[in-house]
Formats: C-alpha cells, sequence, structure tokens
C-alpha cells in the first residue's frame, strides 16, 4: 500500500493567489503560456525540497506585494505537510500541525521527481545535475546517506574558505586542514559505497526503461559512474598530495563533490550493442530522444525505490509508504504523436502520483485510456479549477 497527495492548497505563490485541488493519481494541467501552470508545479517542489527550481531567492516566487507563499498538502494516509517562505528567506516547516526543523523529514515523505525543460540540458552542463540524479536515490534508499553528506559538506566548505583566504597556509592552518581531510576522507568513503551499490543496482532498471522509451537504442546506451576522486586510495592522501594546487586554485578539486553519472552510446557498424564506436549519449541523440533520454534516467529510479520500500523496516509497521511525485512539464514539448503515447503508457504502469502540464488537450484520450483515475484542471491567469474530461 502507498499513499499520495490527496489535497494541495497553495497561496501567494507567483501568479498563484490561492488555488485548492483534490487529486487523484494522475493530474492534468491544461492552460496557456504564463496561466501558471508551471508555479504549481514550483510549489509541490517546493514542498518537497524546500527550495524551487527555477530561483533561489523566495522573493522571486513569493507573490508580489505578499510577505510568505504556502504550500499545504494532506496526504492519503493522513498526514499533512506544510512550508511557508518568508520574503527573508527564513522558512516555516510543519508536519502534521508540529514544525519540524529539517526539511529532509518532508522530503522523505513526499518524494519529487521533476521532468521539466530546465532538465534537458543535463547532459551537457556540469555534473551537479547528473549527480544529484543519483544522489535522490540514495537519500530515498539508504537513510544514513544524508548525514554523512552534509556532515561532508560542513568540512568541504570549512577547508574551502581557508584556500580561499589563504594561498600560503600557516602551520595552525595546515593542522587544522589535516584534521578535516581526515574527516573528510572518511565520510567520502561512505558516500562513495552509497552511491556505488545504488548505481549498480540501477542499471538494470535503467535497460529496461530505455527499452520501453527508446526501443531503437536497446543495449546501446549505458551509465558510468565516476567518484570524483581515485578510490583506491584514501581521499585524504590525495588531499594532501595536491593541497598546493588546491591552494593556488582556492577550493578543492577532488572529492565526493565531483562525482559524475555520464551515458554513453556504444555500438559497432553493423548495429550490434558491444562495439567499437563510443561516443557521450549527448553528441548522438536528438532533442526528442534526449528528452525521452532524460525522461527514462528519472523514472528508471522509481521501481528500484518502490521494490527497495517493500522491503523497508521503516514502513513495515504502517504497511504504508510515499509514492513519489512525478512533475512533468510541458509533456509534449520536442515529442512526436508517438513518443507521447509512449511516453505516458510506461508512466502509467509506474507506481507514482503525477502532475502532468500542457498547453492544449490533446493529450487527454490517453491519459483517459490509460490511467483509470485522472483528473484535469484547468488554469487561468492563476486561477485553477477543475473540469471534467
Ligand atoms: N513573484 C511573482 N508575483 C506575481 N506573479 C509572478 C511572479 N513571478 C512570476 N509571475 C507571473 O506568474 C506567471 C507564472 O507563469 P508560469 O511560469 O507558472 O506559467 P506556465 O503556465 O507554466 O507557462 P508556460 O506554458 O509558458 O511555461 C507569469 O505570468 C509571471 O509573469
Amino acid at each position: 500500500m502507498s499513499f499520495m497527495i490527496e489535497r494541495l492548497h497553495i497561496s501567494y505563490l507567483r501568479n498563484i493567489q490561492q488555488a485548492t485541488l483534490s487529486m487523484t493519481k494522475c493530474n492534468v494541467l491544461i492552460g496557456a503560456n504564463g496561466s501558471g501552470k508551471t508555479s504549481l508545479l514550483e510549489g509541490v517542489f517546493l514542498l518537497s525540497r524546500g527550495k524551487s527550481f527555477r530561483h533561489h531567492q523566495p522573493k522571486r516566487y513569493i507573490q508580489h506585494h505578499q510577505a510568505a507563499a504556502t504550500v499545504h498538502a494532506s496526504l492519503s494516509d493522513g498526514s499533512i505537510l506544510a512550508i511557508q517562505k518568508h520574503t527573508d528567506a527564513s522558512t516555516l516547516l510543519r508536519l502534521n500541525h508540529n514544525t519540524v526543523y529539517n526539511q529532509s523529514v518532508l522530503t522523505e515523505q513526499l518524494p519529487t521527481l521533476l521532468i521539466d525543460p530546465s532538465s534537458m540540458d543535463m547532459l551537457e552542463q556540469g555534473s551537479a545535475s547528473r549527480r544529484q540524479l543519483l544522489d535522490w536515490l540514495v537519500f530515498h534508499m539508504k537513510q544514513a546517506f544524508h548525514p554523512q553528506w552534509v556532515a561532508y559538506q560542513r568540512l568541504l566548505k570549512q577547508r574551502n574558505s581557508v584556500l580561499k583566504r589563504s594561498r600560503h597556509l600557516s602551520s595552525e592552518q595546515l593542522t587544522e586542514l589535516r584534521a578535516w581531510d581526515s574527516g573528510l576522507s572518511n565520510h567520502a568513503a561512505l558516500i562513495h559505497h552509497y552511491r556505488q551499490h545504488l548505481f549498480d543496482a540501477w542499471q538494470p532498471y535503467f535497460e529496461q526503461t530505455i527499452n520501453a522509451l527508446l526501443p531503437a537504442y536497446s543495449g546501446q546506451l549505458q551509465l558510468s559512474y565516476q567518484a570524483g576522486f581515485d578510490t583506491s586510495h584514501a581521499l585524504d592522501v590525495q588531499l594532501h598530495e595536491r593541497l598546493e594546487q588546491d591552494a593556488q586554485l582556492g577550493y578543492t578539486r577532488i572529492g565526493s563533490h565531483r562525482a559524475d553519472i555520464h551515458v554513453h552510446w556504444r555500438t559497432k557498424a553493423d548495429g550490434s550493442a558491444s562495439g567499437n564506436i563510443k561516443e557521450q549519449a549527448a553528441n548522438v541523440l536528438s532533442r526528442g530522444e534526449k528528452k525521452l533520454l532524460i525522461t527514462a534516467l528519472r523514472l528508471s529510479q522509481l521501481p528500484l525505490l518502490l521494490n527497495h520500500a517493500a522491503h523497508d523496516e521503516r514502513y513495515a509497521n504502517t504497511r504504508a509508504r510515499p509514492t513519489p511525485v512525478v512533475l512533468l512539464d510541458d509533456v509534449t514539448a520536442e515529442l512526436d504523436a508517438r513518443a507521447v503515447d509512449i511516453l505516458l503508457t510506461t508512466l502509467a504502469k509506474l507506481p507514482c502520483q503525477v502532475i502532468l502540464t500542457s498547453l492544449t488537450e490533446d493529450i487527454l484520450p490517453q491519459v483517459k485510456a490509460y490511467w483509470s483515475e485522472a483528473s484535469m484542471f484547468h488554469v487561468k491567469q492563476g486561477n485553477i479549477s477543475p473540469a471534467t474530461f
């Protein structure tokens, strides 16, 4: 058994003044450009992650002339989650009417997975979004990962601030760095262990999803994972060896914060899977195919997560677990009718709640055919109203 968002309330987020939605398994938002569709997805993401995927500063997404934006969700297991973001960037988080002080508590209750136009450059951009892709999985599957990652980030920040301040380190600073490096090294070893373990578990799910979404590339797309440092040696030894270079650069060049995921395309002239041509997939795929690949990267994590949750002792007594919410902005963009159809049939089979946005009603017949429970909403100038199919 799993639970999902039943009721969502948003106030003063961009052009949405007040909106209340009763949600089902598949929720389709239809509206013109600038009507507020993405803002609603932004609200759900904000509740789950504590930040927007569009702007870091709350004053950018809080409605003009308002002091705060609020998002409130009632889940089908009876729990209530809320976030309030103020223009001074302060945050109030609530779970079941109690204040909580750690966003990760809400993230755990409401896993969200975003597929939007800005993620379409994920393969070409810096490593951060690809690293976050893997870390999303690790966070939701390994409870011990998050504290390690937080502790690593804290030490890294301290180390970088010393490196930034002085190119020539005093003996006190060197002693201080050495102590931090040993801590960093211990955290990095564990972070790598969790990432590697889940990266390996993820591979077959990724292959299956590619078979469904990009059958023409079956067996030709492979993932690789780099830890960000040479994992055959302790990180502190390597940090020590390159301390002078880091001091010149003013930051730490190697470590868990540099981990990355790559997608390779590999084929033989005869088209068989293992072979002699190897390229970054981003150099080969069309824009539409890239969207399907990025979608496959994200969606392939869901069955793995859900299989794992079935065995997770945290949910053993309640027999219920959170259902991931897939936020899919502008579902038809870049895709032809056949690709949209494949994407929707794949999504409908996955154990997730879906919130889709679209400029037109073209996808409604498929939504109706593939989901037994679906809702439609019209979005106009920030007003969201339920509509019948
Ligand atoms: N802080 C703010 N306060 C009030 N309105 C805002 C604020 N920030 C943005 N807006 C407005 O809110 C609307 C947000 O639209 P949104 O991006 O959600 O549209 P959309 O329906 O997803 O459109 P598209 O189909 O073009 O992506 C825009 O019209 C924008 O001008």
